[in-house]
């Protein structure tokens, strides 16, 4: 099968500094050369972005990031823009943003305490926090963050939205929301996920430090994949058989949503098991599943004798049905994707694992099985998705904004795609028909959980285009057969 292409790496807040360091100790590229290259590239981005901007207000921490700020302010006024500019406080004395401010005034630029702003901006250029960002803004970083939010100018961020964690996304108190971010020198990882969107449209500019001194990188982005064409002679026995179980009283669809989503993924066959009651209604609908009722594990045993992957969890439920159910599945050890009560009930009985499993916890699932409240799995995703691989020997999709997949190594890929309209019942359900689908045609764990969880996003992506709100997971099996057959872009 063929794995995504992955190309975009992503770094850490100390993964960058190391290679500040070793730009300056190895590649003799000092701090303030870079400084001086950092605030060329993001100008000459927003003269891209904004040619007919000449009023901009550039606000400045007293870090290296108010250092970058200070000369984009200093190469502006020299390009004949009016820039006011605010300084939060004093740089360290002997730092690379001291010397930056003093260029900046010794050019005839003049250096403003923070105040209200009274004059309008075309651009506000974010120049207070990059990945030196440790708590939460206050005092007058907090007072100057809220009230570029509420201006209405477009804000260009220097390296990272300030009050945004590079690592994390997570933002420990106020943060900016900017139109666009300048990177330097790396992607930092915390910018595509969780609320990593308020970076806008990132640029990256490595400012010629050479990529042999970046090391390896802690993630990559996801690119966009599918599955190479059929052989000619392919039959429904060479593309796997999903069997679906779950939809205990009432959620049913839970069950039919990953049924579908697998058999549109290209499985060639789809099983159910379910409560009876479900049976006629799914196969009236849709005759191409197999729907059968099972009412404990002798009426599922035959069913997992012809499966080659199980879809596990969907509407399960967490009672007497289910669990049964959920036992006798596990114990098949066969190709497994675990969701949703799935997740519930192993969080309540730790046991043994099938070999080849993805487990696809959102947020609160992922909290549960780690005993960590939710806030707790997103204040750091990266290393909650690390630590369930690692805990389960799974490969993990956390989901959410900017999904993760881990691996039981310690690889992370983050999903670029998705929207806000997939933030509705049944997405979750999808997505797990979709990766036991590509398990079924002989994808690995985590080429299934990779590819699966970008041809969700991306087909949420195609189906929000009439819109976010009001996006049901069934619209995304149309964009979703187009986008694996490379049809769509
Ligand atoms: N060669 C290089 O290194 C290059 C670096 N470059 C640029 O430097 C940026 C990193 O600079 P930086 O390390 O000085 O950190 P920065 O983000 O400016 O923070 C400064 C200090 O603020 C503080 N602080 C943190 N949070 C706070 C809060 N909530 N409220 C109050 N204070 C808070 C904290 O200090 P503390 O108060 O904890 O002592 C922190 O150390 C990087 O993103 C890029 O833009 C580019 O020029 C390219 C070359
Ligand atoms: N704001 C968002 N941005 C991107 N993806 C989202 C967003 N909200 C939800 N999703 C995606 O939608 C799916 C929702 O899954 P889940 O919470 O399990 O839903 P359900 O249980 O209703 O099926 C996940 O793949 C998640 O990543
Ligand atoms: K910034």
């Amino acid at each position: 099968m063929t794995a995504p292409s992955i190309d975009i790496a992503l770094f850490t807040s100390d993964q960058a500094r190391a290679i500040d360091r070793r730009a300056t100790d190895e590649a003799g590229m000092p701090g303030y050369e870079l400084m001086n290259r950092a605030a060329a590239s993001a100008f000459a981005m927003l003269r891209r972005r904004w040619p007919a901007a000449r009023r901009l207000r550039v606000v400045c921490g007293t870090g290296n990031n108010g250092g970058d700020g200070y000369l984009v302010a200093r190469d502006a006024r020299a390009s004949g823009c009016e820039v006011v500019l605010f300084a939060l406080g004093e740089p360290r004395p002997g730092s690379d943003a001291e010397r930056a401010r003093r260029d900046f005034e010794k050019a005839g630029g003049v250096v403003h305490p923070w105040g209200p702003p009274t004059e309008p901006a075309d651009v506000i250029v974010d120049a207070i926090y990059g990945t030196g960002l440790n708590r939460a803004p206050e005092g007058v970083a907090k007072a100057a963050i809220e009230a570029m939010g509420t201006e209405g100018a477009p804000i260009l961020a220097l390296d990272v939205p300030s009050g945004v964690s590079a690592d994390t996304g997570a933002c420990p108190g106020v943060a900016v929301r900017a139109e666009a971010t300048a990177c330097f020198i790396v992607h930092k990882r915390g910018l595509h996920t969780h609320q990593g969107e308020r970076a806008g449209a990132i640029e990256l500019f490595d400012l010629g430090v050479p990529a042999s001194l970046r090391g390896t990188p802690d993630a990559h982005l996801l690119q966009p994949a599918t599955l190479p064409p059929r052989p000619r002679d392919a039959h429904k026995g060479t593309n796997g058989h999903v069997l679906v179980i779950g939809g205990d009283h009432g959620t049913g669809g839970a069950a039919r949503m990953a049924a579908e989503a697998a058999a549109r993924t290209g499985a060639g066959l789809v099983s159910v098991a379910t409560r009876e009651e479900n049976v006629l209604a799914m196969n009236a609908a849709r005759p191409e599943l197999m729907a059968r009722g099972v009412d404990g594990p002798q009426t599922l045993a035959p069913l997992l004798d012809k499966a080659s992957v199980l879809a596990l969890g969907p509407g399960l439920g967490q009672a007497a049905w289910g669990h049964a159910l959920w036992t006798t599945a596990l114990d098949a050890n066969l190709p497994t994707v675990l969701d949703a009560d799935g997740l519930n009930l192993l969080h309540a009985e730790p046991r043994d694992l099938p070999g080849r499993l993805v487990i696809t916890p959102h947020p609160g699932e992922a909290g549960r099985l780690l005993d960590r409240s939710t806030a707790d799995v997103q204040d750091d995703r990266f290393a909650a998705a690390r630590e369930l691989a690692r805990r389960f020997r799974a490969t993990v999709v956390l989901k959410g904004n900017g999904s993760l997949v881990a691996t039981p190594q310690g690889a992370v890929f983050v999903c670029p795609w998705g929207n806000p309209g997939m933030a509705s019942g049944g997405m979750g359900d999808t997505l797990t028909g979709i990766i036991a689908g590509l398990l079924a045609q002989g994808c690995d764990a985590t080429e299934a959980a990779c590819l699966g969880v970008g041809l969700h996003a991306r087909a949420a992506d195609v189906a929000a285009r009439a819109g976010e709100r009001g996006l049901l997971a069934g619209d995304l099996l149309e964009p979703l057969r187009r986008l694996l057959n490379g049809r769509e872009d």
